[in-house]
């Protein structure tokens, strides 16, 4: 079970990870097998026929409680039970409603119980993601509303929508759906359907309120055209027809080398070559990292990993040296909260778990996505579909030569020599999958370093959210091109670390330093004016949680108080940000209730099972009543002295897109996350284990003719194996 590697033989994975290991394709289908064989639910395929029907659209692996998972991992005890989390739309119910399952034993299901969530909250059915039969569904009543306008699409872009097989429209839409909990109205923005459509917004933008589980009671509620509103298209259509709408008249996009295209144009005026092959990553002596399943090893580092469908890369049973310092480090959640002067501008709020953010996980790029060397993993979702999927190649693992040392020193003599070089070169172990939800392309990692440091990133990339370009709009943005703005938003990322600091006992300490003014012990009547380090320990909750608006301490302390390192010290991890968040909106104001993680840069808890995630599949499509409220985590106040911990990590920034972003934004500059480091977790750097330090020592001062290298890795590295050529699939099937 786990992922399935796409190249090597796989290994029986170590028994221990497996118990976090993705259901493998044959569990998914015997969960569906069993799921579907039980006549009180009634299920039917999700694929076609009516909406109103029952369905199961997400099975994927239910984590087991972290108690028993301890017992087992730490006391010798039993293997927890394998079970599913089964996510089933009851549509085809009098009171339609969402309802999620505990499904096992795996890998022969035998029975089901219902999840309840915190506070025994329902889902209601509005709350439900899109699936890809709403959406034929949609496009279905768009090109039927969008016939009394087929004389001005033609007109005015060349494109249409119905009986279209080229010069075709399409759309994206967005979310929220409406502006009240129960609603599910979405705006959809008419594209021309070109490569990077994203970018080629036609400056019609159309309601559509279809809520009704039958779509034949759907309705267009109002259209937005070129900077005026309608009532219906018959009312734009009219207008059109009497020649009294200003219509844009979009130019015929090129055949080539469209601004939306990364087809090369233009040159680099140093003329240094681009059409040959750059830097490569080589592994010259073999791979110094081992995948077994799930299981991850590298240097002093071991960890189980799964690739969730519901939001993507999870980690487990992160240990350094065989000892933990986080039972789980994870993705909750993705957003990116917009302005503009068009209405699905202004009501852009996008929450991408509601996208289905960690099944969106396509075909890596060898040698461009990954190095070539990369270990390259299959995995299955099942998301919205009638079987497992697989995804060929959605993570990949290397190691990363950084290009800087890890550590160095040059001991001059300040005389010409020195008395000895050392340095130990510089590389990370990289776990990496991507999550493409329809525009917008998040590069996830994981980096292990060799001393002891985890460093969680995120790159954005792909294409910008853009809307048609009206001069308001550079109030709210970029014109990126003729007839496109690129809108201000804010990518804010969610991170759960569960952190078991030498044990799952932890406490929580801030530091930072503060000025004192003494007189000056050498210097009688003089003052000396100095920083000295402030601790606070932070005993509860609501002193643990670091809204944005204010300053947040410098050192974040996670530490075992009732283990010191051999100088006396607390063991400690330190979590330390790299990030330029900021609020998306004003706190409580309507959507931000779905989003209350997003109020800190920071917050610490009291573990609880029924605190897994601080956000859900639903919060994107009712945020105004969210199922998960993440201030609820912290209302309570509970004490966070020697209790089992979790750190909620927010990163993010604030993207003005601008002319670079055309026609992709780029990564350099769009990364964020945060770091793990121990902070006296150990009695010294943990790397001096690794034996690719170098020292160089003269032999003969002060001639300095010879000098002695000593080093523990071969003299020279040897050849690199050149690649083989590049292939790339790109599908992606039922299997
Ligand atoms: C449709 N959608 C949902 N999330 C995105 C990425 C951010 O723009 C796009
Ligand atoms: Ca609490
Ligand atoms: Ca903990
Ligand atoms: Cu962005």
């Amino acid at each position: 079970s786990g992922p399935s590697p796409s190249t090597s033989p796989t290994e029986l994975p170590p028994d221990k990870a497996s118990i976090f290991a993705d259901l493998s394709a044959a569990e998914l289908r015997a969960v569906r097998t069993f799921l579907m064989s039980r006549p009180e639910l009634g299920l039917s395929p999700s694929r076609g026929g009516p909406l109103a029907k029952n369905t199961l659209f997400l099975v994927e692996l239910l984590p087991p409680k972290k108690r028993l998972a301890l017992r087992y991992l730490d006391h010798g005890g039993r293997q927890p039970r394998r079970q599913a989390r089964a996510v089933v739309f009851f549509g085809g119910q009098a009171e339609p409603n969402i309802t999620e399952f505990a499904v096992g034993p795996l890998p022969r299901p035998s029975s089901y119980r219902p999840l309840r969530f915190k506070g025994s909250r329902t889902v209601p059915f509005t709350a439900r993601p899109v699936t890809q039969l709403e959406y034929e569904l949609l496009h279905g009543v768009l090109a039927q509303a969008m016939e009394p306008l087929h004389r001005l699409l033609l007109d005015a872009t060349g494109f249409w929508f119905h009986n279209c097989s080229q010069r075709c429209l399409t759309f994206s839409d967005i979310a929220p759906r409406g502006l009240v909990s129960g609603e599910r109205r979405s705006w959809l923005v008419l594209q021309r359907f070109v490569e990077g459509f994203f970018l080629h917004p036609v400056g019609l933008e159309v309601l559509v309120d279809h809520r009704d589980p039958d779509p034949r009671r759907w309705a267009v509620q109002r259209l937005w055209y070129n900077g005026r509103y309608f009532s219906s298209p018959q009312e734009l259509a009219e207008r059109y027809e009497r020649g009294t709408l200003a219509v844009a008249r979009l130019p015929e996009p090129p055949s080539q080398q469209l601004f939306s295209s990364y087809e090369p144009r233009g040159h680099f005026t140093t003329g240094t070559p681009t059409g040959v092959h750059g830097a490569k990553v080589c592994e010259p002596q073999g791979r110094r990292y081992r995948v077994r399943g799930n299981q991850l090893e590298y240097g002093g580092w071991s960890l189980a990993f799964r690739l969730r469908s519901s939001a993507g890369l999870q980690l487990f049973n992160l240990r350094f040296n065989g000892e933990r310092v986080a039972y789980e480090v994870s993705v909750q959640e993705a957003i990116a909260f917009y302005g503009g002067h068009t209405p699905a501008a202004m009501q852009t709020k996008y929450m991408d778990a509601g996208w289905g953010m960690g099944a969106v996980t396509y075909e890596l790029a060898r040698g461009i996505d990954c190095p070539e060397v990369a270990t390259y993993l299959d995995v299955h979702h099942f998301y919205d579909a009638d079987g497992p999927v697989r995804f060929p190649r959605a993570i990949c693992i290397f190691e990363l030569p950084t290009g800087v040392p890890i550590r160095r020193h040059f001991d001059s003599d300040f005389q010409g020599g020195f008395h000895f070089y050392a340095g130990l070169e510089g590389q990370a172990l990289v776990l990496r999958t991507t999550s493409t939800v329809y525009n917008y392309d998040y590069i996830w990692d994981f980096l292990l370093y060799p001393n002891g440091v985890m460093e969680a990133k995120v790159h954005a990339t792909g294409f910008i959210h853009a809307t048609f370009y009206t001069p308001q709009g550079r109030r709210y943005g970029s014109r990126v091109h003729s007839h496109v703005l690129g809108n201000l938003h804010t990518h804010l990322v969610h991170y759960k670390v569960d952190l078991d600091v030498a044990g799952t006992g932890n406490s929580f300490e801030t530091m930072d330093v503060r000025f004192e003014n003494i007189s000056n012990p050498w210097s009688p009547g003089a003052r000396v004016v100095q920083p000295w380090l402030h601790r606070q320990p932070r005993h509860s909750e609501c002193q643990a949680a670091f809204p944005f608006g204010t300053a947040l301490p410098r050192y974040l302390l996670f530490y075992n108080p009732r283990r010191r390192n051999r100088w006396g010290h607390a063991r400690s991890y330190r979590i330390q940000h790299s990030s330029h968040a900021g609020p998306v909106l004003p706190r409580g104001w309507q959507e931000e209730e779905g989003v209350s993680w997003g109020r800190y840069h920071l917050a610490v808890t009291r573990r609880h099972e029924n605190e897994p995630t601080s956000s859900s599949i639903y919060a994107q499509n009712d945020p105004w009543e969210p199922l998960v409220s993440f201030e609820g985590f912290i209302r309570n106040n509970e004490s966070i002295d020697d209790q089992d911990l979790v750190a909620w990590v927010t990163v993010g920034f604030l993207h003005v897109p601008h002319a670079e972003d055309i026609p992709n934004t780029a990564t350099p500059g769009n990364a964020v996350g945060f770091f793990l480091r121990p902070f006296n977790f150990f009695d010294e750097d943990p790397s001096v284990a690794s034996h690719s330090s170098v020292i160089v020592r003269p032999l003969d001062p002060p001639t300095f003719s010879r000098v002695e290298i000593q080093r523990w890795t071969p003299a020279s590295p040897g050849p690199c194996i050149g690649p083989e050529p590049f292939t790339y699939n790109g599908t992606y099937r039922q299997e």
